[in-house]
């Protein structure tokens, strides 16, 4: 039986404080007659300690809103708070240090440093903000996400998943208090889609981590606690509780 699925009104009050929260941002790419309005007076929080899959057509700004969110890219108006923090106008240092220290990243394409062993690009986030990774901590959380017997492997002789795997334990090492997902699942089979899914699953239920989540997967969607839809820069639906059928659902409606 699926689970019964909530339909909150779009300006209805988030009952758990947000870990990430986006003021009527708006982000526009080019100038005049070649503008883009990539994102168009966004508000959307972002709860902490759950995560949220963002969904849409290609092209209706999730990589910009994920961007924006992250202080990956400045907006063009509106205001961005992250972990209790406005970075709308933060500088590119303190932009730095809390990707560093407060932000995780996983990207479809996992990457990683091709020259580098499974540890030593776990142990990167960690000697980037300056300290002195202890390799059993590296080792731990690579344990943790299955890889206890590849450490010393270099992610050319490592799979897709196992890839995507290392990433994530790179992204954890530094227990961020949110993490960016951008298509994780993406270039991944359904196996190792499914074990990514569950590690995720497992920083936000054990360690009570935000996952901020960009995918076209209704599977991946249906993994995570709640949906935001977008289309054409705006925020046109939300779904908490997703299951794959509302999912594959609500977005027939919008790609109609
Ligand atoms: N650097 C850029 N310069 C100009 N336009 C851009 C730039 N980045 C994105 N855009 C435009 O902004 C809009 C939103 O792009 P975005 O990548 O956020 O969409 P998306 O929903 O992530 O798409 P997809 O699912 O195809 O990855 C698109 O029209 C895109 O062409």
């Amino acid at each position: 039986m699926e689970t019964q699925a909530t339909h909150r009104p779009l300006n209805a009050p988030e009952t758990t404080p947000s870990a990430v929260e986006l003021h009527g941002v708006t982000r526009v790419y080019g100038t005049r007659t070649a503008a883009v309005r990539a994102l168009d007076n966004v508000d959307v929080g972002f709860p902490a300690g759950s995560w949220t899959a963002v969904m849409g057509p290609s092209g209706s700004g999730k990589s910009t809103l994920l961007h924006c969110a992250a202080g990956l890219e400045r907006v063009s108006s509106g205001r961005v708070v992250v972990a209790g923090q406005d970075i709308t106008d933060a500088s590119d240092a303190e932009l730095t240090r809390l990707r560093r220290t407060v932000l995780g990243f996983v990207f479809q394409s996992f990457n990683l440093i091709g020259s580098l062993t499974a540890e030593q690009n776990v142990a990167m986030p960690l000697r980037l903000a300056g300290q002195r990774p202890p390799r059993k901590v590296v080792r731990e959380v690579l344990a943790s996400v299955g890889l206890a017997d590849r450490v010393r492997h270099r992610p050319g002789e490592l799979s897709g998943g196992q890839q995507q795997r290392v990433a994530i334990a790179r992204a954890m090492v530094t227990r961020p208090a949110v993490l960016f997902a951008d298509e994780p699942t993406g270039a991944l089979d359904t196996k190792s889609a499914r074990t990514v899914l569950r590690m995720l699953r497992g920083m936000v239920d054990t360690s009570g981590q935000t996952i901020v989540m960009v995918t076209h997967d209704p599977a991946a969607a249906a993994a995570a606690d709640r949906v935001v839809f977008l289309g054409d820069g705006r925020v046109v639906d939300r779904l908490d509780r997703p299951t794959v059928r509302l999912v594959a659902d609500r977005l027939a409606r919008w790609e109609e």
